[in-house]
């Protein structure tokens, strides 16, 4: 049966899964969401063991995407989106410590987990479109890795161009280069003179200027369009069942910034996985970690860290959290959302924190933490985190977890994106893989634009192919 989606704040069309995967941003501001959790019961997550990462990725995404897309054709673009990825398992598991397991989920093209949901949703979309003899203009914002990974998975492509706008001279070089040295005409990177929470913001803005985003045919590629969540759910069920699951319980640590990662892990747990614990990793943007202590979701200012793509404040997939956490009730998520827009901040009822607690545990690491834990679990399990997977890794050697339990750390990136915080805390220089080893000397092409919405609609109006192709 095919599942609805609906918007976290209650006054946005009711869609299927083709339109609310077109849509990004639900019209009210929202986020989408399942009507109804469809779930896999014990027998059918048993018979899943074993299985290659494909098999697993359909079992887990055809109940949600329903009568959309024909099953052959969705298995066909699962089977080609992990084609691309150098690891036959896909996400494989490595094991660092007693009962500790790092879930590697970078093999994909652009060396971070973002691969794994955009090499997929390039393809979904692509269809969508085709089907509806439709273009669209993608917009999304990036603190590094997202745009990197939508760049490379939507370049080409004859129906999307991709506009990414990241905050100037806050993501690695790497990070930026594989953004900017993309020759397709229909990639933009734009870098804006400010932070990833105010290029998050308007993209928002241009979602929410209707007018705009009808002309344009606006699509999103961030967290906010819910096949991206979907098809990160598919990797807690792979690690999980590798671990025994559904016969024993996992645990899971997520470095975490915009809440779409581990709010997949919530996913999958909706979807019966017998997850234990999810436990939210901050670095110094520990907003997620202070919600959590205290009840109150407070923006404070950003602080650059070794762990960039996590520099973040305001965590979008909250939004849908909040939902499931307030009854699924959408008054009091448009509520605590025109609290946070007018003060910054908003409180948790007791009730809803009690909920979130129940599923989630929450903690901070800071600079010299990380820092230190690289270079411990190198000297100690002869393995190179990256700064990102270290703020996990540094969690989870304090998170009060049952030891008897398979902990497992998420690790986003490959440490050869971010060389110098790597090398500075392991005296390792991590190299790129053979693709990318020219990367530091292929010729860029940015576009710097004012940290202002109307500058960036502007840009974005003048370069779309959408509108170029209406006009003639
Ligand atoms: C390497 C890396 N780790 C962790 C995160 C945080 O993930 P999320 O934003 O889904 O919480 C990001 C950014 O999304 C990232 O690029
Ligand atoms: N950390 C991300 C920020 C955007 O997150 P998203 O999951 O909502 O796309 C990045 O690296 O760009």
């Amino acid at each position: 049966m095919a599942v609805a989606y609906v918007s976290t704040r209650g006054d946005a069309p009711r869609l299927g899964f083709a339109d609310a995967m077109l849509a990004g941003l639900a019209r009210d501001g929202g986020l989408y969401v399942p009507e109804t959790w469809p779930t896999l019961s014990r027998d059918e997550i048993a018979a899943l063991a074993g299985r290659p990462y494909a098999e697993i990725a359909e079992a887990v995404i055809a109940p949600f995407v329903g009568d959309a897309i024909p099953a052959p054709t969705l298995r066909a673009m699962i089977q080609e989106a992990y084609g691309s990825f150098r690891h036959p398992a896909t996400t494989p598991l490595v094991q660092t410590g007693p009962n500790r397991f790092v879930l590697e989920l970078f093999h994909g093209p652009t060396l971070a987990f973002k691969d794994v949901a955009m090499q997929l949703l390039a393809r979904l979309m692509d269809y969508a479109l085709a089907e509806r003899g439709q273009r669209a203009t993608i917009v999304g914002a990036t603190s590094g890795d997202t745009g990197g990974a939508a760049i490379e998975a939507f370049r080409g492509r004859s129906r999307l161009d991709v506009f990414i706008l990241m905050p100037d001279g806050k993501v690695s070089e790497v990070q930026r280069r594989q953004m900017t040295t993309v020759p397709d005409v229909n990639v933009h990177a734009i870098a804006i003179d400010g932070s990833f929470d105010d290029a998050q913001a308007h993209v928002k803005a241009m979602f929410n200027h209707h007018a705009f985003r009808d002309r344009l045919a606006l699509a999103g590629v961030n967290s906010i369009n819910w096949a991206r969540v979907l098809a990160q759910a598919v990797y807690y069920f792979a690690a999980a069942l590798a671990l025994g699951a559904p016969h024993r319980k996992v645990d899971f640590v997520v470095p975490t910034g915009n809440f779409g990662d581990v709010f997949a892990g919530y996913v999958a747990k909706r979807m019966g996985l017998p997850i234990g614990r999810l436990v939210i990793a901050t670095n110094v943007n520990d907003i997620l970690a202070r919600t959590l202590e205290t009840g109150r979701y407070e923006v404070t200012g950003v602080t650059a860290t070794t762990s960039p793509s996590m520099d973040i404040q305001v965590s979008s997939n909250f939004e849908r959290l909040l939902f499931d956490a307030v009854g699924r009730d959408p008054s009091k998520v448009r509520a605590a959302m025109a609290s946070l827009g007018q003060s910054g901040a908003f409180t948790l009822e007791p009730d809803a924190l009690a909920a979130i607690r129940a599923e989630f545990d929450a903690a901070r690491a800071d600079e010299a933490t990380v820092g230190r834990t690289i270079g411990a679990v190198l000297k100690d399990a002869g393995y190179l985190l990256d700064t990102h997977t270290a703020v996990a890794y540094a969690v989870a050697d304090h998170a009060a977890l049952d030891p008897a339990t398979p902990t497992v750390v998420l690790s986003t990136a490959h440490p050869a994106k971010f060389p110098d915080a790597v090398q500075a805390a392991s005296g390792v220089r991590p190299a790129l893989p053979p693709h990318l080893a020219d990367l530091l000397t292929r010729p860029e092409r940015l576009k710097r634009l004012p940290n202002d919405v109307a500058a960036i609609e502007a840009y974005v109006s003048d370069h779309a192919r959408v509108l170029r192709d209406a006009a003639a």
